[in-house]
């Protein structure tokens, strides 16, 4: 496992990356003592939420290149956090989990780029010579047909094809036909924001989750005979609009528990603070304080709605667990 945190110290960095064939460049210096040096496989992008066309593109990568290793290069922050805040995406998925998926879908390796407003100034012609070339010795770079790169945007694949011939890689960009309209996080985010979680599957290749660390609630939930594992959400994050959904608690060590899902403020409580909050089916036994969890959502099940007493409010739960069921087939 090859691991370099550049100018960082250990500190920084999540305990997580020990256990990844991941490179973090820091303030990257270029030809430095990461650089390469034997040719590899490479595809770039931002593969927030590792969605399908990021999976066929990584497929491809290696496909194209048996024997060399593949290695999925990134950026951390997003770059238009970077060049225009106002505009940052809601996330798909944290970095760490973004790893993992990009690793799950057949990269060897990932390099994430620490995202500076000096490298947004590199122009594409840089990004090629002190990344693909110098760094990584590309031999062959794999990316979506609508990959740009470079200040401003300004470098497509046409001009990565140019480019790669003086640096000695070749090109392959894939049409990323997901059908009626391409694969993109653009449209997950737009499924997500809508409350479509079974066509933001269809292109993730997976149901979207929200991660993040259960935290104590109002203590309530067990006392109405439904006790939720609470998340509180967090807005750079892609969440879906308050609502009750059926889905699956993933928890730290893997198992998979099924779930009703609530995501809002408890309006019935006169809440504040928005969170996602996971009844576990069937199940009361449950220590899930300080853990990381996932939560899976696979189907939107109804509106979030104030109730003018417990009693309708528990009945409406009962129902809500009983359609979960069905929902996941149970
Ligand atoms: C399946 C399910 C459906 C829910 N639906 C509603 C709802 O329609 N309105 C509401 O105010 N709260 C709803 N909630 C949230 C509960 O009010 C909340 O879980 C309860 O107050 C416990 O909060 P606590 O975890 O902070 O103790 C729902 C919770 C679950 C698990
Ligand atoms: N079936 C279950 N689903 C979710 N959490 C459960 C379950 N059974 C026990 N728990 C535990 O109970 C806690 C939730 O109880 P609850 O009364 O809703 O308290 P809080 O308001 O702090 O969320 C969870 O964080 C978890 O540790």
């Amino acid at each position: 496992m090859r691991e370099f945190l550049g100018s960082t110290s250990h500190g920084d960095v999540p305990g997580v990356w020990h256990s990844f064939p991941v490179t973090i460049w820091r303030d990257f210096p270029g030809a430095s003592t990461t650089a390469r040096t034997s040719p590899a496989s490479v595809t770039v992008g931002n593969f927030d939420g590792v969605h399908r066309g990021h999976q066929h593109v990584i497929a491809r990568t290696r496909e194209l290149s048996p024997g060399l290793p593949v290695i999925a290069v990134t950026f951390e922050p997003h770059p238009l956090a970077v060049v225009a805040p106002d505009h940052a995406p809601r996330r798909l998925a944290t970095t760490e989990r973004r790893v993992e998926l990009l690793l799950a879908a057949g990269a060897d390796e990932v390099r994430i780029l620490d995202f500076t407003r000096d490298m947004a100034a590199w122009s594409p012609q840089e990004f090629v010579d002190r990344v693909l070339r110098d760094e990584l010795r590309a031999a062959i770079v794999a990316v979506g047909e609508n990959f740009r790169f470079g200040h401003r945007a300004a470098g497509d694949t046409t001009f990565l094809r140019e480019a790669g011939e003086a640096a000695g890689f070749t090109v392959d960009a894939l049409d990323l036909d997901g059908g009626a309209e391409p694969y993109s996080s653009t449209l997950v985010r737009a499924h997500v924001a809508a409350g479509r979680m079974r066509e933001a599957a269809e292109v993730l290749g997976r149901p979207h989750e929200i991660t993040g660390v259960v935290r104590k609630g109002d203590q309530r939930g067990r006392v109405l005979g439904y006790p939720t594992a609470n998340v509180p959400v967090d807005e750079a994050y892609a969440v879906p609009p308050d609502g009750v959904y059926a889905g699956w608690v993933v928890r730290a060590d893997g198992e998979r528990l099924p779930a009703a899902i609530s995501v809002g403020t408890n309006p019935t409580f006169d809440g504040i603070e928005r969170r996602v909050e996971s009844y576990v089916l069937d199940r009361t036994d449950l220590d899930l304080y300080g853990e990381a969890i996932r939560v899976e959502l696979v189907d939107r099940l109804r509106g979030m709605e104030k109730f003018d007493d417990v009693e309708a409010l528990i009945v409406q739960m009962a129902a809500d667990v009983d359609q979960t069921r069905t929902v996941l087939g149970l």
